[in-house]
């Protein structure tokens, strides 16, 4: 039986927001504000500063042709997708279907809830990770020394569909977007399982995806007077599988490569493709997740919205016996139950690849 990390369960799973933090848009939007409070203040370290000067190009994917290609065209984008998971965890995905003003209605949606009057936001902001909606401020403030220039909603979309009923329109446009993204997480899951030697539908029925959690997180980072001595979010990688993230078009998100942090600026109407800490562990390291940040700027609110496709709640994920045989490896990993590890990623701060490397073996 898989060894499993019962005893990472955190004592706190649910801790409570201190009553003085007030939401990051209501601070910026306060008048003549030239300085950021000392609760936002950063020291950068030198490590943090080292952002590569050459300009370096993600993989770019083309799903149409992992569905609607040859079997030769399917075969080469698989191998593409294996690449690219291996050596940067990080993808653009064109041609993937979703259409361009869907990924519009949604962004707009995310800004229109952020805009609320903040008393009606007041009943979604709940505390615990599988509150089914809930809004926030920085990351984790209750266990955070300094806060993340950011404002968040977090909808659980999958298996059971929420969405806030503010403002007009959005529950429609979210359910639309969250079904969309699914399918195509799907057709992506079956070429990654492909590219690890593994039955199409490998990945699929081994973590329950039909029970699979989909969570929303929509990210609001209003302009900030002294971006240099802030932070949208910290470097972190993703629970979960796949993450699928989508934005307004203003820059802020650094990927780390080859120990260089990489500006993304993305293409058009592509959306942008990253590894979990999930598929790491089902991977057994061969895909690894990979860390990323969002820098926040002077000039203009940006909002970008992740969606994380992962397992049911209840499937404990550990490296795929059947990936170990082919390989000829040990397991790297213990093995965990999705839920115990979204507590745990939750409910702590967001530090790195710190909680996945506990299960490490
Ligand atoms: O805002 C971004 O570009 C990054 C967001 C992100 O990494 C996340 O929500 O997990
Ligand atoms: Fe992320």
């Amino acid at each position: 039986m898989a060894e499993t990390a019962s005893f990472l369960v955190s004592s706190n799973p649910s801790p409570t927001l201190p009553q003085n933090i007030t939401t990051i848009r209501t601070i910026a939007e306060s008048p003549g504000l030239t300085s950021i409070p000392s609760a936002y203040t950063f020291t950068p370290t030198s490590h943090d500063q080292v952002v590569s000067e050459t300009q370096v190009s993600l993989p770019v994917i083309d799903y149409s042709l992992l569905t609607s290609g040859t079997p030769h065209q399917r075969s080469k984008i698989v191998h593409d997708l294996g690449k690219a998971c291996q050596d940067w965890g990080f993808f653009l995905m064109i041609n993937h279907g979703v259409p361009e003003s869907l990924v519009r209605s949604m962004i707009d949606g995310c800004r229109g809830f952020f805009d609320l009057p903040e008393e009606e936001k007041e009943e979604y902001r709940g505390n615990h990770v599988l509150d089914p909606i809930r809004c926030g401020t920085s990351f984790n403030a209750s266990v955070e020394k300094v806060f993340f220039w950011k404002d968040f909603l977090k909808i659980l979309s999958h298996p059971v569909f929420h969405s806030p009923s503010k403002p007009a329109g959005f529950s429609e446009t979210s359910l639309e977007y969250s079904k969309r993204a699914r399918e195509v997480a799907r057709e992506l899951l079956k070429g990654i399982s492909e590219s690890l030697g593994l039955e199409p539908n490998y990945v699929e029925k081994a973590l329950n995806w039909e029970q699979g959690l989909q969570v929303i997180a929509a990210n609001f980072y209003p302009p900030c007077p002294q971006p240099e001595l802030a932070m949208g979010m910290p470097p972190h990688s993703d629970h979960g599988l796949l993450t699928f993230l989508i934005h307004n078009g203003i820059s802020g998100l650094q990927v780390q490569h080859k120990g260089k942090w990489v500006n993304i600026n993305g293409i058009p109407n592509s959306i942008l493709v990253n590894i979990g800490d999930h598929l790491e562990i089902l991977s057994n390291g061969k895909y690894r997740s990979v860390l990323h940040r969002a820098m926040v700027n002077n000039k203009a609110t940006r909002i970008s919205i992740a969606i994380a496709h992962g397992p049911s709640l209840d499937t404990v994920v550990s490296p795929a016996p059947e990936l170990l045989e082919i390989e000829k490896k040990a397991a790297a990993y213990i093995g965990i139950k999705y839920k115990e590890y979204l507590e745990i990623h939750q409910s702590n701060k967001l530090d790195g690849k710190c909680n996945l490397d506990r299960l490490r073996i």
